[in-house]
């Protein structure tokens, strides 16, 4: 954003315009929060730096408006500097009423007079986590029962990781400005925020081309020209056929849940390989995704220690129409995992790692990417939080996006680190933050159907991070459009009318955060 706003006022736009329409887009959205009092009364709290510049330019406004307006500032405005003192200059010539200093007693009575409090405190500048008086200040005004409008971030939100350490400022609604900032998309930061707008003030998207940003919010405009729907003349085998590594008996939900995905998602065909004690109950559930026995199959599932457990994947796998397979949902944790995991990686094009994949890997991450990086083709890793531990226990410490993108690069594989504010991260350093998904995909195998979708997907020959972040963004959508109360059987199904909408109304998946 710095270097944003540097281009636009090198380009001959005045630093204070910028303000203007920051502060005005902060005024528009405040006036559509106020519906129930007939003279609303507006508090607004001022920062020292240029977030507090905005809440100046809202406070004229507002009162230019009609509206009462009252601010509190945190200092003095003789310490105003550049764009921030102008703008103060602004609303003290509009005649706003008289300013007073920012501090419990002030805050207290403001808040039992307000309608709404627009927190322009600290935004972008935001250097540390709020401590002692300013962590009390922003408990006041959470715990004031007064709706909260926030100026670029809620104060507290770090907007370049989402951290906020010493708490926050609790939002209703987020008005930022040009594009989001990680700290919108990235819990804890995200649940302070509420809803977020994001609106233009007058820079122009062509500063992109000179930052080459490597970060970007997860919608179509990521992976949409990498997707393609099935040619006039084209067969199934044009979309690849899939192959999913399914579990012993008792564990068998996990790896249909992902081929059933994985052909929803346009696969041209998906086989399930499962051991031969399981194959009744595979074939009992499944009609189009195909099943087939594993010789020595009950080996694979990790219950015996076996030198050459891995054997039938290989031959299997001389198969080169098999294109890309998933290993890992229920497959079981152990070495001949590892050895199975080592067979996939060395025989087939593209590949998604998951679940007891990754776990078997604890104690020897660096054996298993030594064998990404012999892989043909793009490695995805689809780890949880827990997961990503046992893979990567010293970058656990890092903010998400740090720890994704670091995997990434460690691993040589496309890191998909799941979660409410999922991050999609690439070896070459490209990374995305996903926006879409609702909190009713926390529920048991939906994991399994987000690796089904990007196996899909990579069967189709999509890149390995346009197909991730691309899964990522469906398994969301699909989440939502099944709604609240759904388990995992009822994802692959949404993935219809997902697709349908892709093909039909391109350019709508774009900017959706909920
Ligand atoms: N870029 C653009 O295009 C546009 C940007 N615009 C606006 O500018 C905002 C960024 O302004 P900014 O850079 O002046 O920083 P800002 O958020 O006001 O905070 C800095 C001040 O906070 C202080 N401080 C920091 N942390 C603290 C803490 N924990 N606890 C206590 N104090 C703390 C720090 O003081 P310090 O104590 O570190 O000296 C410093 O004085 C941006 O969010 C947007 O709203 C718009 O006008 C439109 C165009
Ligand atoms: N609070 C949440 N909001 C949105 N999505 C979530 C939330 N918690 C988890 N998810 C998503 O749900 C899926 C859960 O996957 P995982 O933990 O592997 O579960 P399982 O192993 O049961 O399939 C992931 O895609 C994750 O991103
Ligand atoms: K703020």
């Amino acid at each position: 954003m710095a270097r944003a706003d540097k281009l636009t006022i090198a380009a001959g736009t005045p630093g204070i315009d910028l303000m203007n329409a920051a502060g005005g887009a902060v005024a528009d959205v405040a006036q559509t929060m106020l519906t129930t009092s007939d003279l609303p009364s507006v508090l607004i709290l001022c920062g020292p730096g240029n977030n507090g510049g905005d809440g100046f330019v809202a406070a004229r406004l507002l009162h230019e408006r009609g509206l009462e307006v009252k601010t509190l500032l945190l200092k003095k405005p003789s310490s105003l500097k550049g764009d921030a003192a102008l703008a103060y200059a602004a609303m003290s010539e509009a005649g706003v009423p008289q300013w007073l200093p920012l501090t419990p007693a002030s805050l207290k009575k403001g808040l039992t007079e307000a309608d709404l409090v627009i927190d322009a405190l600290f935004g972008a500048g935001l250097d540390r986590p709020l401590e002692g008086g300013m962590v009390k200040l922003a408990g006041m005004v959470n715990a004031g029962g007064v709706p909260v409008l926030a100026v670029d971030l809620p104060s507290g939100v770090n907007g370049a990781d989402g951290s906020a350490g010493g708490g926050a400022v609790r939002a209703e609604r987020t008005v930022t400005f040009f594009r989001q900032k990680p700290g919108h998309l990235l819990f804890p930061g995200r649940g302070f925020c509420g809803v977020v707008d994001c609106v233009q003030i007058g820079i122009k998207a062509s500063v992109l081309e000179e930052i080459e940003p490597d970060l970007t919010l997860n919608d179509e405009r990521l992976w949409r020209q990498d997707w393609h729907s099935p040619a006039a003349g084209g067969h199934k085998y044009d979309r690849g056929h899939a192959v999913v590594f399914g579990g012993p008996v008792h564990a068998t939900g996990a790896g249909r849940l992902a081929a059933g995905a994985a052909l929803r998602a346009g696969a041209g065909l998906v086989t399930l390989a499962c051991p031969p004690s399981a194959l009744m109950v595979n074939a009992c559930h499944l009609t189009a995704v195909m099943v087939r026995p594993l010789r020595r199959g009950e080996e694979l599932s990790g219950d015996v220690e076996d030198e050459g457990s891995a054997g039938p994947i290989r031959e299997m796998l001389e198969d080169k129409r098999l294109n890309a397979a998933l290993i890992g949902p229920g497959f079981g944790v152990g070495p001949q995992t590892r050895e199975c995991v080592m067979a996939v990686l060395g025989a087939v094009e593209t590949a998604v790692l998951d679940a007891d994949a990754l776990t078997s890997y604890s104690s020897s991450p660096e054996a298993l990417f030594f064998a990404i990086a012999g892989c043909r083709g793009p490695v995805v890793l689809t780890p949880h939080a827990g997961e990503f531990r046992r893979l990567f226990p010293d970058l656990f410490s890092l903010d998400k996006l740090s720890a994704a993108r670091q995997a990434a690069q460690r691993s040589g594989a496309v890191v998909v680190l799941k979660g409410a504010d999922t991050v999609i991260a690439a070896p070459d350093g490209r990374a995305a933050i996903n926006g879409n998904a609702p909190a009713w995909l926390a529920t048991a195998g939906s994991g399994d159907v987000l690796g089904g979708i990007i196996l899909g997907l990579l069967a189709q020959g999509m890149p390995g991070f346009e197909a991730a972040a691309m899964g990522v963004w469906m398994h969301g959508e699909a989440g939502r459009q099944a709604g609240p109360g759904l388990t995992a059987e009822d994802l692959a199904p949404y993935l219809k009318p997902v697709i349908a909408r892709l093909v039909e109304k391109p350019g709508q998946g774009a900017h959706e955060i909920r």
